[in-house]
């Protein structure tokens, strides 16, 4: 398995009365598992936990308990945590505010070439090569190498952090809703990149979202979470519609209308693409 979480818990410290500041059990005993070139799709309401999992997931949230392990190993104990570490180069992540995921005054080249440890003012012709082969992947090319962040399009500057994410051949990428802040028609412009990036390298995505389509476009598979906790699994995609717990019936009713289910889901998406 590529990456197993075991029984993991986290509790944040919340504000409380003016002496007393109280714990918030965010996550509560989690447990998944992702293979190699699988998409699972992470679903629940604002708050849930999902992004702290996420986070944990890619090696910056340590758990209070439980363990996070890539390819076999706990990431938060052998290189211990913040070290650099092989796994490192093998986890990335695409977040929903590609703005502030991006330093406004680096380049393009700059921005994809960071995971690469270029320096800032020069790169290698290696490099630059590298860079235009990433910028072609995700649908960009050499006019947009020396842009800077402004001067691209909320579209483009996702595609951006897609080809820093890919840029150190990673193995599992974590997608925190990378489509939301995106206009409808470039979000499934961006969905099908991601898909088609999946199958050509193999990867493994964790994709949280509040898109049920999307979850069902691009995902093998589902999980509802509330409140720290996963309450229903979705083994195979196609079955989304036909969850059977309260909590994922009313999050797939106030969506969309699952009656037809997931199929439905491909169309409505399929009919935004034609
Ligand atoms: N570093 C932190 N310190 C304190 N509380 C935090 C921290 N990170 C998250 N939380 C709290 O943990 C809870 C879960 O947050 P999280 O972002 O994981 O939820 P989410 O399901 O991803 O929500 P959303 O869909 O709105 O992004 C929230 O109540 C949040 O305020």
């Amino acid at each position: 398995m590529l990456l197993t979480v075991n029984e993991v818990y986290k509790d944040f410290s919340q504000e409380g009365s003016f002496f007393l500041a109280s714990k918030k059990p965010v996550l509560k005993g989690v447990s998944l598992q992702l293979a190699q070139g699988e998409c699972l799709g992470l679903i629940g309401e604002s708050g849930s936990g999902k992004s702290t999992l996420g986070r944990m997931m890619i090696g910056i949230e340590p758990p209070d308990r439980g363990e996070v392990l890539f390819d076999g190993q706990n990431i938060y104990k052998s290189a211990g945590w913040g070290k650099r570490a092989d796994w490192r180069q093998k986890i990335s992540a695409v977040f929903q505010d590609y703005t502030s995921s991006v330093n406004p005054r680096f380049q393009v080249w700059q921005i994809i070439g960071e995971p690469m440890h270029t320096r800032r003012r020069a790169a290698s012709a290696g490099t630059m090569e590298r860079i235009a082969y990433l910028l072609e992947k995700v649908g960009l090319h050499g006019g947009h190498v020396n842009r800077y962040p402004h001067e691209l399009s909320g579209g483009q500057l996702q595609r951006v952090c897609i080809a820093r994410a890919i840029a150190t051949n990673p193995a599992f990428i974590l997608l925190d809703e990378p489509v939301s802040s995106l206009d409808v028609s470039v979000q499934v412009q961006v969905m099908d990149l991601l898909a088609s990036l999946k199958e050509e390298f193999n990867l493994s995505y964790l994709f949280i979202s509040h898109d049920l389509a999307a979850v069902a476009y691009l995902c093998d598979r589902a999980l509802f979470f509330a409140e720290g906790e996963i309450v229903e699994e979705v083994p195979r995609i196609m079955e989304l519609g036909r969850v059977k717990a309260a909590y994922s019936r009313k999050l797939l009713h106030s969506v969309l209308d699952f009656s037809e289910g997931a199929a439905d889901c491909h169309c409505r998406l399929a009919g935004v693409t034609e």
